[in-house]
């Protein structure tokens, strides 16, 4: 976690079945911004991601999405705005799935994720037990190296969910994925949510979005272009799904990639 990101530890869990306006906050990012050398890809970013509940983060190629997340993570550091953690005093605060998972080789998929298991407390059982979560349960002792594009993510999800960490965050978790496995996906990410995780995932599957996600938050260009509930969106812009509220809400060509600053 970065240690200039004004981390907060006061304990909040969610409570029973809360309203989503009631749900506690386990993130709050106040007019966040980013800039790499002269150039703005995020400004003035603010939203909550609460406890019990899928926050799904949706936008164009380039809008901003992963920067964003790696912000949120605290794998680098906003140039403007705060993101203020209110995460329980566990071992495990914030388990991550980074847009291309890698892991050490020369290992098995159970040796892989028996190691961050290890760190915090769980057993062989427990990392058997995530590996089939995702579908992984016949290739535990396949080498890591030898897994397909897909398979690795599913690993890399199984990591993200070691040690139940209050804040779960999925960058693009069905992305070369197959259709079964990438519903399965979303499934686990509302089956965290349930538990009372905070699930922040980004994702361009906006028909999984759609169905899961408590709460969109449209990225277009580097700012928040929308936010709310996919119902709440499409009645805002009268349309019948999240994809055509994307369309309709997303300014510019969607055939062209919109890359602030200009080219370089
Ligand atoms: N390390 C970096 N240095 C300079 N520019 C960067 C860096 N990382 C990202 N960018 C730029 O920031 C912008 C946003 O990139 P980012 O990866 O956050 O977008 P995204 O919404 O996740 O895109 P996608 O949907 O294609 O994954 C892009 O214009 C990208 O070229």
């Amino acid at each position: 976690m970065s240690e200039s990101a004004n981390a907060t530890t006061t304990g909040s869990t969610a409570k029973a079945e809360p309203t989503t306006a009631t749900r506690p906050p386990i993130v709050e990012i106040d007019g966040l911004g980013h800039t790499y050398g002269r150039i703005d890809v995020l400004e003035d970013v603010s939203f909550d991601v609460p406890a019990g509940e899928v926050t799904a983060i949706i936008g164009p190629n380039g809008a901003g999405k992963t920067t964003l997340i790696r912000d949120i993570v605290g794998l680098q550091e906003p140039t403007a705005g705060t993101v203020d953690y209110r995460i329980p005093d566990v071992p495990r605060p914030i388990g991550y799935l980074q847009q291309r998972p890698a892991f050490r080789p020369g290992q098995t998929v159970k040796q892989a994720i028996a190691f961050y298991g290890s760190l915090v407390g769980e057993t062989e059982a427990d990392t058997v037990r995530r590996l089939e979560r995702v579908g992984l349960g016949a290739a535990t002792d396949r080498a890591v190296g030898a897994l397909s594009g897909g398979m690795t993510r599913l690993a890399g999800i199984a990591q993200a969910t070691v040690g139940d960490p209050p804040l779960v965050v999925l960058d693009e978790p069905a992305s070369g994925l197959d259709p079964g496995m990438s519903v399965r996906i979303f499934e686990i990410a509302e089956e965290l949510a349930a538990a009372g995780a905070a699930v922040l995932v980004s994702s361009h599957n906006l028909a999984l979005v759609e169905r899961t996600a408590g709460r969109v938050v449209l990225l277009d260009d580097g700012t928040v272009a929308r936010i709310g509930a996919p119902a709440d969106l499409n009645g805002e812009l009268g349309t019948e799904s999240l994809l055509d509220a994307f369309d309709a809400a997303v300014a510019g060509d969607s055939k062209t990639v919109s890359v602030r600053g200009g080219s370089t």
